[in-house]
């Protein structure tokens, strides 16, 4: 059990399985986009741990780009996506791979595809770490899943909550 400002954690999910949850989209990635020369993006601060960890396991050229959102206050979604960092990199007509360490809502994802639409991009899709089926309120196809978790609030391997927990290796999900 660890304390985390005033909410207690207790360990969901091993450092084995973020392992290997890792390691298959990894392989999912090479195997699609091998000689196409990605970009990947990563959606800061939460993706920073699982864009390295998976991007070091990608085989063809790529690039890496960062932009910064957020919208969490404490356990829950304000709702509201304030973009903190935009892009700083052309991506007409390139491939791109968004890099999120969890899709929960799915209201993230809702504001970087208006930013992606605007760019021309030639195609993009989503890999997260970790999915919240339950709590996914959209429609855009969620293709490159590491975890399937419930609606439950996770902290450690980047996820915060109010600022800690990020470097936490294995992942703990709120005491009920
Ligand atoms: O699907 P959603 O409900 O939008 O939740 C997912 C987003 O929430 C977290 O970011 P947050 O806003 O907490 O910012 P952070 O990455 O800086 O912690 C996480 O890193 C995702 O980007
Ligand atoms: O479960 C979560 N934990 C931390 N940050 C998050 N952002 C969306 N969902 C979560």
């Amino acid at each position: 059990m660890i304390q985390l400002h005033d909410l207690q954690f207790e360990p969901f999910i091993s450092e084995a399985e973020i392992e290997e949850a890792i390691a298959k989209v990894a392989s999912q990635l090479n195997a699609d986009y091998k000689d196409e020369n990605p970009v990947f993006l990563g959606v800061l601060n939460g993706a920073f741990m699982f864009a390295s960890d998976v991007i070091k396991r990608f085989e063809g050229d790529c690039e890496v780009s960062f932009v910064k959102l957020g919208s969490y206050e404490g356990t829950s979604t304000t709702g509201a996506v304030k973009t903190l960092l935009g892009l700083n990199q052309q991506l007409k007509e390139r491939r791109v791979i968004i890099i999120e360490d969890i899709v929960d809502t799915g209201n993230t994802l809702e504001e970087i595809n208006k930013i992606l639409k605007k760019e021309g991009v030639a195609d993009y899709q989503v890999a997260t770490l970790f999915f919240k089926p339950e709590a996914y309120k959209k429609e855009f196809n969620i293709k490159y899943a590491g975890l399937e978790i419930p609606n439950k609030f996770i902290v450690g391997y980047g996820l915060d909550y109010d600022g800690l927990g990020r470097n936490l290796t294995k992942v703990y999900k709120r005491k009920e």
